[in-house]
């Protein structure tokens, strides 16, 4: 998790994620929100055109008895017998192959008064019977008759009417006034037909319709009317109550519906998730990937440079790669690298002020004892190191009679030439006072260290720097004490400056511009 925190990858990776996350529960909550119920209500009208379909295909078969029931209603024949003028009708139309052909059921024909005359049809049984009215062997006609006669008995208008009979079985009736003929006003009777809904013509309409259906006979008051039951992801049963007669009862529609257009409706929602989903994850990746090679991998080489940098004794250059990028990154590489220059050019500066003398810019103090320090350092063998001590003679006169600048002048003018002589050898010249010089000579026996005390000597004269004042002479002088390490004797910087300090002191005592040497044995250094 700490990983995960500090690493800039894994937090752009999972920012990334989470985005994607985001951007995938947006689209699932827009297709349950938005997109299903858009799906669901399509599904909805769809069922219900379906069963529209099924209503017109059955409207259809009811219009099929409706002219039926009125051809034989308007027929001559029809209307003599009624009137019991042809008692032939009987037999000569009234058989069992007649209700065959037509597919019916039951006839019915009643009178002037509204009562059955004559009665022809299939029992429970299947047997055909007719009969002059409702009585053995026609008694089974006797329900059917009551619910055929009901709209005759409430008054009905005389017109022809189908209805679905929804009594077991389930039927079809049709009702239609006697008249001799289609301008006759007044009628002699009424038909009625009734024609069952059986397996067969249901299959007919299923293959007419191309909707696969049931029937059911239902309590009228059986609620929804209309209802849609999804049964399974490929399928739904979508149900439509219609009117019947008895109306206590109804007829329920059960059309067993494909789901065909919701399943490609959410195929092509899927196809279409599944691709989001799928270019945002490619977007991830390459949005990674240019972060990885643009961002995160120049700043890893940038971090280990500055690692190296702080760690190597050497400091590495700046990667070539970074600084020639021309984007920001390779701005803050210049700029970092300029930085550096200037910080490392400060540190020198600041380094050359704490080890040089600002007058003359030869070394000062420190750096001389860091030097000699080093020198004293390694194995007491090996040790050859020897050290002068210069000072100017009387130079209080010298500053008194020419004033502090020339005498400033003065001490640049010796500073210069004790370099010039001196720093050729490898000797280090500092100036350890106001007007005081020490040379380190490494690898310098005194009696090598006495010549060049010498020669140094000869040059400051050779200047021939006036000196109006000085007792010594007419030019600038300086009096240098000399002194070596002596192992067991003079081993520590202190011993030997204190021995250079006190040769110099013998070399002023002596009468100046001269040079003393310090022997152990012959002089003796004061011990703390
Ligand atoms: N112009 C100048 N004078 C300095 C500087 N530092 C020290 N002095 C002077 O050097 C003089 C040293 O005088 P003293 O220590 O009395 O010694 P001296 O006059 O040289 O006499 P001896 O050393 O005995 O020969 C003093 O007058 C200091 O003011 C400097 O940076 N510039």
């Amino acid at each position: 998790m700490t990983v995960a925190l500090t690493s800039l990858r894994h937090r752009f990776f999972l920012a990334l994620l989470g985005v994607l996350c985001l951007a995938l529960l947006a689209l699932v909550l827009v297709a349950r929100l938005q997109i299903m119920p858009i799906l669901l209500e399509d599904e909805e009208a769809f069922a219900s055109a379906e069963l529209d379909r099924a209503e017109r295909a059955l409207d259809s078969e009811l219009g099929h008895m409706h002219r039926l029931v009125e051809d034989w209603a308007y027929w001559d024949d029809t209307y003599d017998f009624v009137h019991g003028k042809r008692p032939e009708y009987v037999d000569s139309n009234l058989y069992e192959d007649t209700l065959d052909t037509l597919d019916l059921a039951l006839m019915v024909f009643l009178d002037g008064d509204s009562e059955p005359y004559w009665i022809a049809g299939f029992d429970e049984k299947g047997e055909f019977t007719s009969c002059p009215g409702i009585q053995p062997p026609c008694d089974w006609a006797a329900p059917a008759m009551r619910h055929l006669r009901q709209p005759i008995d409430n008054g009905f208008e005389e017109a022809t009417q189908t209805w679905l009979l929804a009594l077991p079985p389930l039927a079809m009736g049709a009702l239609s006034p006697i008249h001799q003929n289609r301008e006759d006003a007044s009628s002699a009777g009424w038909l009625a037909m009734v024609r069952p809904l059986s397996e067969s013509r249901i299959g007919q309409l299923r293959d007419t319709t191309g909707i696969d259906l049931r029937f059911d006979i239902v309590g009228a008051g059986s609620l929804p009317r209309e209802s849609l039951e999804r049964i399974s992801p490929t399928h739904m049963t979508a149900s439509r109550h219609v009117a019947a007669i008895p109306t206590s009862h109804a007829v329920r529609i059960d059309a067993l519906l494909p789901r065909q257009r919701y399943q490609a409706s959410l195929e092509t929602f899927r196809f279409a998730l599944y691709w989001t989903g799928g270019v945002l994850v490619m977007t991830l990746l390459v949005v990674l990937w240019l972060l990885e090679h643009m961002i995160l991998a120049p700043l890893r080489q940038f971090s280990r440079y500055t690692q190296r940098l702080h760690h190597d004794a050497v400091p590495p250059s700046m990667p070539g790669g970074l600084l020639m990028r021309r984007d920001e990154i390779g701005t803050l590489a210049r700029e970092f690298r300029n930085l550096l220059t200037h910080q490392q050019q400060q540190s020198a500066l600041l380094l050359e002020m704490t080890q040089h003398d600002p007058l003359t810019g030869i070394a000062n103090r420190r750096l001389f004892d860091e030097r000699l320090e080093e020198q004293l350092d390694g194995s007491p063998r090996h040790r050859r190191v020897a050290a002068m001590m210069i000072d100017i003679d009387h130079f209080k006169l010298y500053n008194d009679h020419y004033g502090h600048q020339a005498g400033d002048a003065c001490l640049m003018t010796l500073a210069e030439c004790m370099e010039e002589k001196l720093s050729v050898y490898g000797f280090l010249v500092a100036r350890t006072g106001g007007e005081e010089f020490s040379v380190l000579l490494p690898n310098t026996s005194l009696d090598t260290a006495v010549a060049h005390a010498e020669a140094l000597l000869r040059a400051v004269s050779d200047l021939g720097l006036p000196h109006a004042t000085s007792p010594t002479g007419r030019h600038v002088t300086v009096s240098i004490g000399v002194a070596a390490h002596v192992p067991g004797q003079l081993t520590t910087p202190a011993d030997i400056m204190r021995a250079a300090d006190q040769a110099l002191y013998r070399a002023k005592a002596g009468g100046r511009n001269r040079i003393h040497a310090y022997h152990p044995v012959a002089d003796s250094v004061p011990q703390e």
